[in-house]
């Protein structure tokens, strides 16, 4: 066979047909630097995939039956259409023991660079009457298997439909790696994530270490785990990272000793030196209808096609670029795919003229999804009873509709429900009761419906920060207790009302809409004749107040003008403050919001009630708010509980906060001071934080944390956190630093929110565990913070950057894992390597960097608050270590090193 592709003028990448002792023909696959792989066609089995030292990686039994139709025990059999004993084929499918044939014309594959890659495409189609009787579909299974220049093993598998019926399957690419000794390895990924024990009948259960070590035979299928999983092997000193896109489930299995004695084609003790690790699509089979084509990375193809289904029936106005040819996960507008593009995770299409009723059996079909959100439209009909199949459910959005009929009665199967809002529709009957069953609603808002009966007890619901049951007009009062623990304007309008103040984000009662139920005669819960006098009693306030307006608008215009009649001397002694602030007052009285120089927002507070609010995230010093005002602005709303400030003190650090532009703090625009309320208006910014790009689900917006943006991240936040040290005369601590307070910019530089706070609240304020990892430990004594403080739990964040880990995470058997403490551990034995996250050793050339950050954060974490560089050093260290960098591109596929005491780091991709 033709050798694939040239280098140079010089050795070129080889393909050659040869023989095993069986006369059963093998490919062998060689790269210009000696790495090779050899492939079976019995099963189109990888046998053996060498670096080039000549050192294999896989692992294949000396007893391994190597005659057709036997499966062999060792390389990576491919399991198909079928894994395990789940279907009634023979364990694992046909495929691994049929005879594949080599391709000479592949269909072609639009992504695939053979630039320095030996390659080979080998066939499986179901032309057999053997495989026609024990599967009676028409399938081709087209397999190309590439060895790149830098030694990466590379599998694709295309599987199309030709029968004239649908077919499901399922795949696994059982990889057998060579390693030491199983109780040395470690295998990371597969944190937190469910899986099926197939040692006990494949129940489910989850994932509670930090990393999988081995003790004892293991035997399960983890279930949509990230793209990258990573073996290390502690005695090689070699990683093995498995890339596996498109394969959402992993299996690891290991036989252990007494299962091995079972095995005929395993020796005794061979199964010390092997670990299946498989990329693989199990838990959900993939199905194809005639002439489709399933290969790994493709769309989450089930999902797409209910969403075109529901997208037929209800015919929005604005168009969508929704079509069957195009990518549902980069493509489609509204949609967001879970990070291996297996599933659709959200539906967001406020506002775009969908009509009519929600057709059954469709965005029902979406048991993956977490976010739906169709507010704003023109839907009708009841709520849709399906929707009890979307079980990760957790924000729902369907305000501002035609919905009608009662609620559903069972909420408490949406366990994940965190937001609901569900206002302004024509919803009637009662609230249900089983809304006291969720135990992590923040947001509930059922405003504006026709809603009526009992108001059901919620006070159970401690995870709820926000309620709005306004204008139910038949909601029977009067309003329990707990209700009143919310601001007034949760509950106008149903009951009778206590006098009070509305409060912040609770959007004041709209015209109700003609189909709306009619206000009866009981404004506010009050007869007729009280409204109208207080009425009468609140237009008179309003005219003094415009008149008081009016007088100090005359007064500053005069004074601005320089010919006032009061100077401001006078001013001065009469109300004891400065004209401004003298404003500033009379604004508070009227609910103003104070704007910082130079900010270009115009909207008020009252815009601020007004707009869509969204539970960004509860921090240390109170929750924040994503709002979007009416002209579509989005600005982030800091509500801070627990301040002890007064009102002078407060306004005064705010002052100061507001004082600081500069590019990498998250500038603060306004803010609102009143008795009940304390508000802080920043810029939104759409990218998140970076606790939420490196731990949380990797959704829409999500920036691929590579070294490149870790380096900047680190450096933007080290450059603002200078600055806010060098604020108030070189005082100002800023006193939270932690991932979830920094965010990327435009640009992905790190930018520094949140500071200065600590000055106005309550030192009584309970400390929150999530704070408590990155504390100096002195600050955990005295409970003051200092800049030393700062630079401590800034080396946090840069350990968590460079380790890809949480400041305190646990492990199997709940163990409490401190970061600084565990990377102390792991470099004090010196394998440095093991630290870093496994998403940073795709790239090539900058382990010296890692290795130089590591040092730098870890001299922020040490114990003594005087040995700790100030936060000036820091931002020199660190821009040193970037501008020594030449430019860093990751590799498409990860590579086998040399073993000189390096970590060996290789990939069998898209396995
Ligand atoms: O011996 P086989 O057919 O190659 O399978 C090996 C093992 O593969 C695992 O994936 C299965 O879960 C085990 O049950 C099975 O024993």
């Amino acid at each position: 066979m033709e050798p694939s592709s040239g280098v140079g003028s010089e050795k070129r990448p080889t393909v050659d047909l040869v023989k095993d002792k069986n006369g059963t023909d093998q490919i062998l696959l060689q790269n210009p630097k000696g790495a090779s792989v050899k492939i079976s066609l019995h099963g189109g089995q990888v046998l053996s995939w060498k670096t080039e030292k000549g050192d294999e990686l896989l692992f294949t039994s000396s007893k391994a039956n190597l005659k057709p139709p036997h499966p062999v025990r060792g390389g990576i059999p491919i399991c198909f259409p079928q894994f395990g004993t789940r279907g009634s084929l023979e364990q694992h499918g046909f495929a691994r023991n049929k005879i594949w044939l080599v391709e000479n014309n592949p269909p072609a594959l639009p992504s695939f660079d053979p630039t320095g890659k030996a390659y080979v495409d080998l066939v499986l189609k179901s032309s057999d009457e053997d495989t026609m009787r024990i599967w009676p579909f028409s399938f081709e299974f087209h397999l190309r298997v590439s060895l790149a220049l830098d030694g990466n093993l590379t599998l694709i598998s295309r599987v199309r439909n030709i029968n004239s019926k649908p077919f499901s399957f399922a795949i696994a690419y059982h990889t057998y790696f060579s390693i030491s000794d199983i109780s040395e390895v470690r295998l990371e990924g597969l944190e937190t994530l469910d899986y099926l024990d197939n040692m006990r009948d494949r129940e489910r259960f989850t994932e509670q270490g930090d990393a999988l070590t081995f003790e004892s035979e293991i035997d399960r299928v983890y279930l949509n785990s990230k793209d990258v999983v990573a073996v290390f092997d502690h005695e090689r000193k070699r990683t093995f990272l498995i890339r596996k896109e498109g394969l959402p489930d992993v299996v690891v299995w290991n036989p252990w000793e007494k299962k091995a004695r079972a095995l005929t084609d395993l020796g005794d003790d061979e199964y010390k030196h092997m670990l299946c690790v498989d990329g693989a699509a199990i838990e959900k089979p993939i199905t194809l209808k005639p002439g489709e084509e399933w290969t790994a990375n493709s769309d989450p193809l089930e999902d797409k096609r209910a969403l075109l289904e529901f997208l037929t029936i209800m015919r929005p106005t604005r168009s969508l670029n929704w079509n069957e040819t195009s990518q549902v996960c980069n493509i489609w507008t509204g949609v967001t795919c879970n990070q291996d593009g297996s599933r659709i995770i959200a539906v967001r299409l406020p506002g775009v003229g969908l009509n009519g009723q929600i057709p059954p059996n469709t965005i029902s079909r979406l048991s993956g999804l977490r976010v739906l959100s169709l507010r704003s439209n023109l839907i009708s009909g009841v709520f849709p009873a399906d929707f009890v199949e979307l079980k990760d459910l957790a924000f729902l959005y369907l305000q501002d509709n035609k919905l009608s009929g009662p609620l559903p009665l069972d909420f408490s199967v949406w366990k994940n429900l965190t937001s609901v809002n569900l206002s302004n529709n024509r919803f009637n009957g009662t609230i249900p009761g089983s809304l006291s069953r969720l135990r992590r609603i923040q947001s509930l808002n059922l405003a504006n419906n026709s809603l009526s009966g009992d108001i059901p007890d919620l006070s159970v619901v401690s995870s709820l920060q926000h309620i709005d049951l306004s204008n139910n007009y038949d909601l029977d009062g009067p309003i329990p207790d707990w209700l009143r623990r919310f601001p007034l304007s949760s509950y106008v309008g149903i009951g009778i009302i206590p006098p009070g103040n509305g409060s912040i984000f609770q959007p004041p009662p709209p015209p109700r809409e003609q189909t709306h139920q009619k206000p009866k005669a009981h404004f506010f819960g009050l007869s007729e004749t009280v409204f109208l006098l207080i009425v009468i009693a609140v237009s008179i306030v309003v005219i003094a107040a415009l008149a008081f307006v009016l007088t100090v608008c005359y007064v500053r215009r005069n004074l601005r003008r320089g010919d006032g009649v009061i100077s401001d001397n006078k001013l001065q002694k009469k109300g004891g403050m400065s004209p401004e602030k003298f404003v500033s007052r009379m604004e508070d009285v009227n609910n103003r919001l104070s704007f910082f120089e130079g900010c270009n927002y115009s909207f008020d507070l009252e815009d601020l009630l007004r707009a869509s609010a969204e539970v960004l995230g509860k921090g240390t010093f109170g929750t924040t708010y994503k709002a979007v005002l009416e002209d579509a602005t989005s600005v982030a709303v800091k509500r801070l509980k627990d301040v002890a400030a007064g009102k002078r003190d407060f306004e005064q650090q705010m002052e100061i906060i507001g004082g600081i532009k500069h590019e990498n703090v998250v500038e603060l625009k306004a803010y609102y001071y009143s008795k009940d309320e304390k508000l802080m208006v920043y810029d939104y910014f759409s990218r998140g934080s970076v606790a939420s790009l490196l731990h949380g689900n990797r959704g829409e917006n999500r920036i691929p944390l590579d070294w490149e943006t870790r380096m900047k991240i680190t450096i933007g936040a080290a450059k603002g956190i200078a600055r806010i040290h060098k604020e108030n005369n070189g005082k100002l601590v800023h006193g939270n630093i932690k991932s979830s307070n920094i965010f990327l910019n435009s640009e992905n530089n790190g930018c520094v929110s949140d500071l200065g706070l600590t000055a106005v609240m309550s030192p009584l304020a309970p400390p929150i565990s999530r704070q408590a990892g990155y504390r100096a430990p002195e600050v955990t004594d005295t409970r003051k913070s200092s800049q030393l403080s700062d630079v401590y739990s800034f080396g946090v964040v840069l350990l968590e950057l460079l380790t890809g880990k949480s400041p305190i995470h646990t492990t199997a058997g709940d163990e409490i894992i401190h970061l600084v403490r565990w990377v102390h551990s792991v470099v004090r034995e010196e394998w440095t390597a093991e630290v870093f996250d496994i998403e940073l050793l795709r790239y090539t050339n900058i382990e010296e960097e890692m290795v130089e950050m590591l040092q730098i954060a870890m001299s922020c974490v040490v114990k003594a608050a005087d040995q700790r560089p100030k936060m000036s050093d820091l931002v020199r260290l660190i821009e040193n270590v970037g501008n020594r960098r030449t430019s860093i591109e990751p590799e498409p596929e990860l590579k086998p090193k040399s073993e000189n005491g390096a970590s060996e780091t290789s990939t069998p991709s898209e396995i």
